[in-house]
């Protein structure tokens, strides 16, 4: 009986704060196989779905714990509709009840589609990181950029043009601010103070301004309320158009606080923001990144094609402190770190159905290998394969791995720069 009670109390403490009633499946399993000699196949799978039925009900877990083990864990209030539920996504629900209930209150006020893609950029010191993602990004391509040493993360939030390519998002993100608060005021004056601005936001003016160095070009991403409470900034074109439209909202909430100040947000079809974090790849930082990873990004996990695959990664290179990396490790075990590192953070825990496709393998340095193009090709494809294949063929791991699911070219159209190689993963 103990066995029963501690198990209770672990599903109704993960059910609760996991929000994931589905975790139940695993315990019930685990619990129903330690008592199955008893039972029959029929009788145990009936156990199952009597238990299913009962787990799913949200305040069972609460119940049991505050009958069974006499702990409160937390106020039985109304229960969340389950209607509610279903219609927010994953992460919310990962919030209390009061969380999602003010989500579900801010739903009412309008909506818009997330169109942004995050695009991680991972991989071992010196491997090509950042001279990738100058390839990839059209304001940094073909301006001969040095690349520095990467510390911590660089951020370059861009825009994907009508013609695939990206360039960086200054322009668009304080255009986009300027649309809500114009549609929050709905005010003519509004459009005057940003006709003016906008045409500075727009075309050459800001094509000749742009700096060439990306590390002065990083986008920082901010709360609105933070900028738009910012000062007058004579430099600064986003504070100057939207000073005058917050002061005046101020005046008019203070004059009239009853108005119903409510946004409409109108869906944009067409604008597809892409954010590139390129991650140092001194093992240094290594103990920190894993906080960046998650579900909704894409990876790219950058190997360098010349160094061997059971070769030391020597601490000279630059390695920094060994963190998180055992002492003595190979490039293999680089990847695997990297690999591993994103599927334990890529929330597959939590995920009901199956792990999306979300990393793909970039090979540098192929300018450097020996051989002609079709030679280097089979080494490199060799090379990735026994990298891939040092998982168990039926790892979960693998399933992360863009293959032939993944749109063909995706990200290797836009790649001009001889040096890089996307594998493609036929295998799966
Ligand atoms: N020949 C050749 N050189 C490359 C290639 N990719 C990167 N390099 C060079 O390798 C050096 C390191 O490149 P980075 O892009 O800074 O490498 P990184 O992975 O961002 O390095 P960290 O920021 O330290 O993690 C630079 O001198 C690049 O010019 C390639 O494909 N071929």
């Amino acid at each position: 009986m103990l066995l029963l009670k501690e198990i209770i109390t672990k599903i109704a403490h993960e059910s609760v704060h996991d929000r994931n009633y589905n975790i139940l499946t695993d315990y019930m399993r685990q619990f129903v196989f330690g008592f199955s000699v008893q039972f029959s196949v029929s009788k145990t799978k009936e156990i199952i779905k009597i238990l299913l039925v009962i787990w799913n009900q949200q305040n069972v877990a609460r119940y049991v714990m505050k009958e069974v083990n006499d702990e409160d864990i937390g106020a039985a209030e109304k229960p969340i509709d389950p209607d509610i539920l279903d219609k927010i996504p994953n992460d919310v629900k990962q919030l209390d009840d009061k969380g999602i209930k003010i989500f579900f209150k801010a739903l009412q006020d309008g909506e818009e589609e997330v169109k942004n893609i995050r695009l991680m950029v991972v991989g071992m010191f010196g491997v090509g990181k950042t001279s990738l993602v100058n390839n990839l990004i059209r304001d940094f391509r073909d301006k001969n950029i040095t690349p520095l040493n990467t510390d911590g993360i660089d951020l370059h939030r861009c825009q994907v043009m009508e013609d695939g390519d990206w360039c960086l998002d200054k322009e668009h993100k304080s255009q986009k601010y300027i649309k809500w608060l114009q549609s929050a005021f709905n005010n003519t004056d509004a459009e005057t103070a940003s006709t003016d601005s906008t045409k500075r936001l727009n075309g050459s003016h800001v094509e000749e301004n742009r700096d060439a160095d990306p590390i002065k070009n990083q986008i920082q991403t901010e709360p609105v309320q933070k900028r738009v409470n910012v000062e007058h900034h004579e430099k600064d074109d986003f504070a100057q158009v939207c000073s005058p439209l917050v002061e005046k909202m101020q005046n008019d909430t203070n004059n009239n606080p009853s108005k119903d100040t409510k946004v409409s947000l109108k869906k944009t079809v067409k604008e597809i923001a892409m954010s590139v974090w390129d991650f140092a790849g001194q093992t240094l930082y290594y103990s920190t990144h894993q906080f960046f990873l998650n579900k909704r990004s894409i990876y790219l996990v950058i190997m360098d094609m010349t160094k061997h695959l059971n070769e030391h990664v020597k601490e000279s290179d630059g390695s920094g402190i060994w963190c998180g990396l055992v002492n003595d490790c190979t490039y293999l075990d680089v990847f695997k770190f990297w690999l591993n590192a994103i599927h334990m953070y890529s929330g597959y825990k939590t995920t009901t159905g199956k792990i999306k496709p979300n990393v793909i393998l970039v090979g540098t340095r192929k300018d450097q290998m020996a051989g002609n193009d079709q030679d280097k090709e089979h080494t490199m494809n060799r090379y990735l394969y026994k990298a891939i294949l040092s998982f168990e063929r039926d790892s979960p791991v693998l399933d992360h791995i863009c293959g032939s699911r993944c749109k063909n070219g995706y990200v290797g159209k836009k790649i001009t720069f001889s040096g890089f190689y996307i594998f493609h993963f036929r295998y799966l």
